[in-house]
């Protein structure tokens, strides 16, 4: 790539969980995490919790030998350049880009992640389904600790790590602002999500996240998945022993997702997925960012 190149882009949010979406399909754009970062400041670059890195499975090395089960592979960074390995509300807009940029057609899609292949239904307009895969949930002992008070917290991986803590209110808003800590490290080597949840209903929650290499961010899509596993563990459900999927509201800063656990132990996320601009950078300032 060259200076005088015009490199696209698109800004897209869901339930306000925001990114900058790069396009390059065969994978041209170099983006070390100094870029990344550059790219998602939200003074001095384009702005966002993280990137969608929009490249044909083929033409990645990392999603190569998903090409032939999914064409598209979202390459998904944080907001800090640090690399992830799945982002649920950006599964969504990934998927509406696509159907925007007349990539796909609306209706069922496969989409390569580094948390594998995910299936994703896409109606024309409106929410966006993805099916996110199973939950694990190691029976480790995980604390957080945040503004001075700690809280016992349950750990699931949904393709990434999560801490997810039941708090009695979410009202402490400077505390729960800040960085939380959390232990035993050794539990989360990589770092961790870490959500605080309150019930606010039969079937509903409400959360907070403090989301790994992007801070406190108004909604984690994989976050509200983990929450509603660990939501149902300790109302005592689990669709895998009842045959009866069980169905969660999670309320996010940013609006609300809903969750559903299949028996088979799928969790499917159902919500908003919205393009908000589209651009170009500015060739001189884009070849500084991705010099670093
Ligand atoms: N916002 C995302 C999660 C993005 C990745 C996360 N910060 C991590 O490092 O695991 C979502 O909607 O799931």
């Amino acid at each position: 790539m060259t200076s005088t190149q015009r490199i696209a882009f698109l800004k897209g949010h869901g339930t306000e969980n925001d990114f900058v979406i790069v396009p390059d399909p065969d994978g041209r754009i170099d983006l070390p995490a100094t870029a990344v970062a550059r790219l998602c400041d939200r003074r001095a670059g384009v702005g966002g919790d993280g990137l969608l890195h929009v490249v044909r499975s083929a033409a990645h090395p990392e999603a190569r030998a998903m090409a032939d089960d999914a064409e598209w592979f979202m390459d998904y960074r944080n907001g800090d350049g640090t690399i992830a390995e799945m982002c649920g509300n950006g599964l969504r807009v990934f998927a509406r880009y696509l159907l925007h940029a007349g990539l796909v057609e609306a209706g069922d899609l496969a989409i390569a992640t580094r948390a594998g292949v995910l299936r994703v239904h896409l109606a024309k307009t409106g929410d966006v389904t993805v099916s996110m895969g199973r939950a694990v949930l190691p029976e480790d002992g995980v604390v957080v600790e945040v503004g001075g008070r700690s809280w016992p917290a349950r750990n699931v991986n949904m393709g990434n790590p999560h801490a997810v803590a039941f708090v009695e209110d979410l009202a402490h808003a400077g505390e729960l602002r800040e960085q939380p800590e959390f232990g035993p490290a050794a539990v989360y080597p990589d770092g961790v999500n870490i959500e605080f949840v309150v019930d606010r209903g039969p079937r509903h929650v409400a959360m907070r996240v403090h989301e790994r290499g992007a801070g406190e961010t108004r909604s984690c899509g994989t976050g509200a998945c983990a929450v509603a596993v660990a939501t149902a563990r300790r109302d005592g459900l689990d669709p895998a022993a009842t045959g009866t999927p069980v169905t969660y509201v999670v309320d996010v800063l940013g609006g609300s997702l809903t969750i559903t656990e299949l028996p088979d132990g799928t969790v499917e996320m159902t919500g908003p997925a919205v393009i908000v601009a589209e651009g170009t950078f500015a060739p001189e300032w884009l070849a500084g960012a991705l010099a670093g």
